[in-house]
């Protein structure tokens, strides 16, 4: 079937909407990050570059990586940004742009998120890094998405009700992929976490500068939230989409946060840069 004009918009060039990518702009292998600057940062230990574009915060550059061809693409904050690229790369991947119509062979891209995130608990100081083994969305976008069956019902119930805001979307509970968690597991300086995402940075993440927030003890309910032995780990604000949207398009998403803040101890990283930069060539060294 023919996906209208409408839903499936194009550029004048045939490239996709927001993105302004053409199928063969992109790698099976991508690395998300936020900010639009953090795209050369990677690229800057790339071998070489064969493409470069920026379109609003969507900047995109692929190359090569030891042989491997990676695309780094920004995603700018929160999970409205993701819906928006994880859609056009799905779309890059496996529909026909020229007749509209979705492919009979769909692939599966790798993708993997380097961001930065603030820790919840104090055993997971500033500047460490955490693989997330689950995401938490407090954000609603997979609820617009049938998905029922990619979701952990029981986990989400649990910090659902040990939230006991009834204000508050129930939560949806979705695993990385294995495979690519395990690949990046047995590293001392990985921290394997329970990552929650919200939408946004200040009363989203508990964040008081100067009103009140509605409940006053949301971040201390995710710090002490215990299911099964299992803990909330840092929050941000893209990894549940990330991991939603991967699992119902069938790619395979991992996410790797910088942790920057402490929220526990209220420390912040007096090296952001260096750690950030520690994170892709660790990164990128996995992948090859
Ligand atoms: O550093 P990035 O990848 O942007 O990630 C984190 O930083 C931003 C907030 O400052 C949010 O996007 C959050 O998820
Ligand atoms: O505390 C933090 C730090 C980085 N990014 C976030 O979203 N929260």
């Amino acid at each position: 079937m023919k996906i209208k004009e409408s839903e499936l918009i194009l550029n004048p060039d045939g490239s996709v909407y927001h993105l302004q990518l053409h199928p063969e702009n992109i790698a099976e292998t991508i690395i998300t990050v936020g900010d639009p600057d953090r795209v050369s940062t990677v690229t800057n230990f790339f071998e070489s570059i064969e493409f470069s574009t920026q379109k609003r915060e969507f900047h995109t550059q692929t190359g090569y990586y030891k042989n491997k061809r990676i695309t780094v693409i920004s995603t700018g904050i929160g999970t409205d940004n993701i819906d928006i690229v994880l859609n056009e790369l799905d779309a890059l991947a496996n529909i026909d742009l020229k007749t509209r119509t979705v492919k009979n062979e769909l692939s599966s891209l790798d993708i993997i998120r380097i961001g930065t995130s603030g820790s919840l608990q104090e055993n997971i100081p500033v500047d460490s890094f955490v693989a997330s083994k689950k995401a938490v969305g407090f954000d609603s976008l997979l609820h617009y998405y049938k998905s029922e069956k990619f979701q952990d019902n029981e986990f989400s119930s649990a910090i659902h009700n040990h939230l006991s805001n009834e204000r508050l979307a129930k939560p949806y509970v979705i695993n990385s992929d294995d495979n690519l968690f395990d690949l990046f597991s047995n590293n001392e300086k990985i921290h394997a976490g329970i990552t929650a995402t919200n939408v946004g940075f200040y009363a989203p993440q508990g964040r008081v500068l100067r009103v009140k927030l509605s409940d006053e003890k949301f971040v201390d309910k995710l710090q002490s939230f215990n299911y099964q032995n299992q803990q909330i780990t840092n929050l941000e604000m893209e990894t549940s989409g990330i991991y939603g949207l991967s699992k119902i398009f069938g790619h395979r998403a991992l996410s790797l946060n910088a942790i920057i803040a402490n929220r526990a101890t209220g420390e912040f990283s007096k090296k952001g840069k260096e750690l950030i930069e520690e994170l892709i060539e660790l990164t990128l060294n996995k992948l090859v």
